[in-house]
C-alpha cells in the first residue's frame, strides 16, 4: 500500500534525509505536500522532483517568488503558518513528517493530530512547549505520534517488548563538542566551534543545543510526554560515541539498549516503515571496529541548561514553553555573535525567574508565554 506523506521542513536536515528514505523506497510513498521556511531554491528543486500538489513557504515574500518560479507546474503554493497548518490537515495525507525547527511546529502538529494523522515527529520544541495539549489531542483523536528523534525512537523500540516494570528511561547524550571543557574555556568558545558536533550533522539550532546540553534537556521533556514517565524516572547518561541511542531500565535489574550507527536515516525510516522493518543498504554497526563505548555523568555545573530543563519540566504549566522560547532566542543571539556561550543559560534562567507560571495552560496561554519570554530575553540581552 502506498503511504501518502507530507513533509513540513523538507528543506532542512531531517526533511532532506526523509526524502532520501523516500527515494530508496519510492514505490511505497507518494509525496503530497512539502513545506519550508525560506529556502525556495531547494523547495523548487524538490517540487520539480516529487511533484506534490501543494507546497507552503513560511516567508510570504519567498512564497510569492516560488509561485512565479513554479508557474509551469500544477502546484498550489501556500504561505505563512496557515499554509503549514493547511498542509498538516490535508484530507488525503496519512503521515505528516514534522521536521521544522522550533516552536513554530506546535500549531501544525496540533492540526495534524486533530485531523487524526500519523505524525512522524522530529520537532521536539513542539512537545516541550505544548506536550500536554498535543498528547491529549492525540488520545482524543486516536492520532499516532511516532518519534523520529534518535533517543526517543530508541526508547520506543526498547518498549516494544515490555511497557510494565520500568524503573527508568536512560537518555544518552554525546556531551557535545565541549565535553570536558572548563567554565573558563566555555566563556571563549565561538559559534563556529559550537557548530562542530562530534557525531551528527544537523541543523544549526539543534547543534548549538547539543553543545549547551539543552538538547538533552528538551529531550527529557519530550520523553516525559511521549512515554508518560515522571521526571524522576528519566536519567541522562553521557555516552560520547553515540552508538547506544538510549536505554530502558527495568525493576528486575534488566536494561534494554538500542544501538545503531549514528545515522538519522535509520530512525526516520523506522517512523515511516512502522510497524514493519525494511531492508536498506546503509552502513551497519561493526562491533569489531568499535574501539570502546564509554559512559559518564553529565557535568551540570558547567552545562546548566540540562538542569534548567528539568526544573522547567517539573514546574510544568507554561514554564517549559518559556524555557524553550528563551533558548530559541538566546541561541539565535549566540549564532549572530551578539552574546557569549555562557550567556545562553544565564538568559534562560533569568527569563524563567521572571515568569508567572500558568498551570494547565491552554494554547493561548502557551503562545502568550512564548512571546513574553522572547521579549524578555531580548531586553535582558541588551
Ligand atoms: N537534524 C537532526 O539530526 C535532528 C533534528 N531533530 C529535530 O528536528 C527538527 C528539525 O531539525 P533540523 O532538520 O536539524 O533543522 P534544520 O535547521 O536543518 O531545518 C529546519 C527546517 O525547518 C524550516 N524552518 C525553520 N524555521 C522555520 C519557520 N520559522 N517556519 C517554518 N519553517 C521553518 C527550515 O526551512 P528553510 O531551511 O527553508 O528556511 C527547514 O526546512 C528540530 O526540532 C530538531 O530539534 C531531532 C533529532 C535529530
Ligand atoms: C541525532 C539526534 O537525535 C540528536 O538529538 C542528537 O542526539 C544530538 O546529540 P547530543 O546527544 O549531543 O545532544
Ligand atoms: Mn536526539
Amino acid at each position: 500500500m502506498i503511504k501518502k506523506v507530507a513533509i513540513l521542513g523538507s528543506t532542512g536536515s531531517i526533511g532532506q534525509q526523509t526524502l532520501e528514505v523516500i527515494d530508496l523506497f519510492s514505490e511505497k510513498f507518494q509525496v503530497l505536500a512539502l513545506a519550508g521556511g525560506r529556502n525556495i531554491e531547494l523547495l523548487e528543486e524538490q517540487t520539480r522532483k516529487y511533484r506534490p500538489g501543494i507546497v507552503a513557504v513560511m516567508d510570504p515574500e519567498r512564497a510569492r517568488e516560488l509561485r512565479l518560479r513554479l508557474g509551469d507546474l500544477p502546484v498550489k503554493v501556500l504561505e505563512g503558518l496557515e499554509g503549514l497548518c493547511e498542509i498538516a490537515r490535508l484530507s488525503q495525507v496519512e503521515i505528516v513528517v514534522m521536521a521544522v525547527s522550533g516552536v513554530v511546529g506546535l500549531l501544525p502538529t496540533l492540526e495534524a493530530v486533530n485531523a487524526g494523522k500519523t505524525v512522524a515527529l522530529a520537532n521536539k520544541e513542539t512537545l516541550v512547549a505544548g506536550g500536554s495539549l498535543v498528547m491529549r489531542a492525540a488520545r482524543e483523536k486516536g492520532a499516532i505520534i511516532l518519534p523520529v528523534d534518535s533517543e526517543h525512537s530508541a526508547i520506543f523500540q526498547c518498549l516494544l517488548r515490555d511497557r510494565e516494570g520500568i524503573s527508568s528511561l536512560l537518555l544518552t547524550a554525546s556531551g557535545g563538542p565541549f565535553r570536558g571543557y572548563t567554565k573558563e574555556q566555555l566563556r571563549r568558545v565561538t559559534p563556529r566551534e559550537a557548530l562542530r558536533h562530534p557525531n551528527w550533522e544537523m541543523g544549526r539550532k539543534i547543534t548549538i543545543d547539543s553543545a549547551t546540553l539543552m538538547n538533552k534537556g528538551l529531550e527529557v521533556i519530550e520523553a516525559r510526554w511521549l512515554f508518560d514517565v515522571d521526571y524522576d524516572k528519566i536519567q541522562v547518561v553521557v555516552h560520547p560515541q553515540s552508538i547506544i541511542h538510549s536505554m530502558v531500565s527495568y525493576i528486575d535489574g534488566s536494561v534494554i539498549a538500542y544501538m545503531s550507527v549514528p545515522d538519522m536515516r535509520i530512525p526516520i525510516q523506522y517512523a515511516l516503515s512502522w510497524p514493519e522493518r525494511w531492508n536498506n543498504n546503509w552502513p551497519k554497526l561493526d562491533f569489531f571496529a568499535l574501539r570502546e563505548i564509554t559512559f559518564e555523568e553529565p557535568n551540570v555545573k558547567n552545562f546548566p541548561c540540562l538542569d534548567l530543563a528539568y526544573q522547567a519540566g517539573r514546574i510544568g504549566g507554561t514554564m517549559p514553553a518559556v524555557l524553550n522560547a528563551a533558548n530559541e532566542v538566546a541561541v539565535k543571539l549566540f549564532l549572530q555573535n551578539k552574546i557569549g556561550f555562557l550567556e545562553i543559560p544565564r538568559l534562560i534562567e533569568e527569563t524563567m525567574g521572571h515568569h508567572q507560571v500558568i498551570s494547565n495552560p491552554d494554547l493561548g496561554d502557551i503562545l502568550e508565554s512564548d512571546q513574553e519570554a522572547r521579549q524578555r530575553v531580548k531586553a535582558l540581552a541588551k
